[in-house]
């Protein structure tokens, strides 16, 4: 099977999405197809409301949110299966999720079936043609993360050591670096992470920054100005429905 075509997912709390989420999407794909892959599209998948985080807004207004959001990013699209399920996934599952819906849509297509194409993720008709079909083409979902998620696999008794090894050997992973961070000492350092390194595409971002959702719903409850930090369609919702302490500021 091929697997230069690949599908980035993105999954965390999102709250608020902000200009370096989408920045994240940007330089990934830049560097994947100068590495020679097709990035046929992406996927945020917001965590699930009962996923424990300290100032979660509710997941309807987290969605809400990333669709402003991404006006600014067609390329990538909101998938709500997460959010919708009844408890909390891990990401392997989501991953393996949305791998599977992708399988389905690339086997129907194959065999000429009718297929509701406002499902595809984003660029995916563009990006793929006939005779790539005919060959043994697959679309490899990866997920797409930050440092400091790849950094939060050493926490102890986060993530299950199995669910880490079938992340990379089974998906593969796409890194940013963050500021702070070193993702290829991190790799090293794993034995688990340096067995599947070939799984494992670090993408430097040489203009870092610290543009965090922390540091922005603390900005929010100051009051003070987030503009250039989140998009203007995300700040306007946030204060219409007076979220992360903007209520009748
Ligand atoms: N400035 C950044 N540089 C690189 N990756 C980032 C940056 N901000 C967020 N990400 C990545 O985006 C994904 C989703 O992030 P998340 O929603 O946790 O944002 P966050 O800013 O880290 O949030 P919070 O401050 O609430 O913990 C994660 O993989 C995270 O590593
Ligand atoms: O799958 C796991 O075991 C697992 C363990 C810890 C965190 N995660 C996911 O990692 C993401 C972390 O998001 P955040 O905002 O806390 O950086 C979030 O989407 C969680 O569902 C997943």
């Amino acid at each position: 099977m091929d697997n230069k075509h690949i599908v980035l997912l993105a999954t965390g709390s999102f709250n608020p999405p902000t200009n370096m989420h989408l920045r994240m999407f940007e330089i990934a794909r830049d560097h994947l197809n100068h590495l020679g892959f097709t990035v046929c599209g992406g996927l945020i998948s917001p965590t699930h409301d009962l996923y424990k985080k300290k100032d979660l807004a509710p997941s309807i207004h987290r969605c809400a949110m990333i669709k402003q959001a991404l006006v600014a990013l067609p390329w990538v699209k909101i998938s709500d299966w997460e959010v919708k399920q009844s408890c909390w996934t891990t990401t392997r599952n989501v991953l393996q999720y949305h791998q599977n819906f992708h399988d389905i849509i690339i086997s129907s297509i194959r065999n000429g079936d009718e297929v509701d194409t406002s499902l595809f993720p984003v660029q995916f008709v563009k990006n793929i043609n006939a005779k790539d079909l005919n060959q043994n083409m697959a679309i490899n979902i990866r997920l797409l993360c930050g440092a400091d998620l790849l950094e939060s696999f050493a926490i102890p008794g986060l993530w299950k050591d199995d669910d880490i090894e079938a992340i990379v050997r089974d998906f593969g992973l796409v890194v940013v670096s963050r500021s702070g961070s070193n993702p290829h000492k991190f790799i090293y350092e794993s034995d688990i992470l340096t067995k599947y390194m070939a799984n494992i595409i670090v993408v430097t971002e040489w203009i870092s920054n610290e543009i965090s959702s922390t540091k922005v719903r603390r900005a929010l409850s100051r009051n003070e100005s987030v503009k250039f930090l989140i998009s203007d369609l995300v700040e306007s919702y946030i204060k219409e429905h007076g979220l992360f302490g903007t209520l009748n500021k």
